[in-house]
């Protein structure tokens, strides 16, 4: 059963970019909700209210409300929405002005169309979803002044006031639907945003950008508390030769590799960036000397230990000189830690490449 209601939910949906897969999701579970309350309906005026004619008119009338899923499923997104839509108003109308009495507050179901069209229609297809929306309000502004003389059902006062209230309560309950789906999409998006301006497209790394965004918070609370961390900058050697050897896409390659290997060395709670080309920062927080310098140590054998197979069989290895610097003598800011393990990082490629210096060494030897 759960089987059934997912595939018809997914109809329509493949191969189709995220937003109109969301959408298409939308529109067709609220065709078989309103499916599901149109047969409550019927069931009600059969059983009920009594009223067998108006139940089996009801029931045709939903059975038109299937076009609106086939439309979907051939890809046909706009007609199924522009159908659903028309075949509601059409409903209610008839529920209103054929079956019972504007009494029967058929009519406060105009408002779910406004509402449907904001979430389901695209930005641009703005002219459609405005035109739906005149015409359920024209629709129900006649219906409410207009009194239908020769209803198919009498119904009594208080099954209208029944009626009535259960439209009320099916418009609170999809203005609450539509404002959490809506709130849920913004978030999605604006998380999905966040996400892309502060990752590295090529590794999935941290970016640049959020590396001193949030570098620079981390040390002003390190700083604040006095503890001690160090950063790491790593840039790996001979790079270039890479490229020019086995071209572009291999060096490619073997930036994704290091990237992996760097996340998987050091402790879970560091902060690791690509910040240029070839080069990479990690901040270690409560991190003193002797820890970085073994940390270090890692990584630099992690990256050495990387080989990596090209198409044509050749086998490409890597390594990286890192340069080490600590808040040891004063409240160091990123950019003058930076400095100072560019610094180191220099002698480390000076001395032949491949390993690992400390600003503290340098300073203190
Ligand atoms: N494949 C690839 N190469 C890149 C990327 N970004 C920068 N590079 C290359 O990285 C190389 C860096 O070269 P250099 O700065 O000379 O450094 P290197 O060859 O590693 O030499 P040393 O740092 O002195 O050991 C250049 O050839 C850049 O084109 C990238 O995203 N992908």
């Amino acid at each position: 059963m759960f089987d059934l209601f997912s595939s018809i939910v997914a109809l329509g949906t493949k191969n189709e970019h995220s937003s109109a897969v969301q959408k298409t999701r939308m529109l067709n579970m609220l065709v078989l909700l309103t499916i599901l309350i149109a047969i409550v309906y019927s069931i009600s005026y059969m059983y009920v209210l009594n009223a067998p004619l108006v139940a089996l008119y009801n029931l045709v009338l939903t059975s038109g409300y299937f076009l609106s899923l086939f439309f979907s499923h051939q890809h046909h997104h706009k007609a199924a929405k522009t159908w659903y839509f028309s075949l509601i108003m059409l409903h209610l109308f008839i529920c209103g002005n054929l079956f019972f009495t504007q009494e029967s507050g058929f009519h406060f179901y105009y408002f779910l169309v406004p509402i449907g069209a904001l979430l389901l229609f695209e930005l641009k297809e703005k002219k459609l979803k405005t035109t739906l929306s005149l015409v359920a309000a024209s629709l129900f502004l006649y219906c409410e002044n207009t009194l239908n003389e020769n209803p198919l059902h009498v119904f009594s006062e208080a099954a209208n006031h029944l009626l009535s209230q259960s439209a009320f309560l099916v418009d609170m309950f999809a203005i609450i639907l539509a404002l959490t789906l809506f709130s849920k999409q913004i978030e999605r998006h604006e998380l999905g945003l966040i996400k892309q301006a502060s990752t590295d497209m090529l590794t999935g790394l941290n970016n640049r950008r959020f590396f001193f965004q949030e570098g620079e918070k981390l040390l002003t609370k390190k700083n604040k508390e006095n503890k001690s961390y160090s950063l790491l900058l790593i840039d790996l050697d001979y790079f270039k030769d890479i490229n020019d050897k086995y071209g572009h896409a291999v060096g490619d390659e073997c930036l994704i590799i290091v990237s992996d290997a760097l996340q998987n060395v050091g402790p879970e709670n560091k902060l690791c960036a690509r910040i240029g080309g070839e080069e990479f920062a990690i901040i270690l927080p409560r991190c003193g000397p002797k820890s970085a310098e073994v940390i270090a140590e890692h990584v630099r054998s992690a990256i050495e230990k990387i080989t990596l197979t090209t198409s044509q069989g050749d086998s490409v290895e890597c390594s990286g000189s890192i340069g080490i610097s600590h808040n040891e003598v004063k409240n160091e800011t990123l950019k003058e830690l930076l400095e100072q393990a560019d610094i180191a990082l220099y002698k480390a490629k000076d001395n032949g490449r491949n390993q690992v210096v400390s600003y503290h060494q340098l300073t203190h030897s």
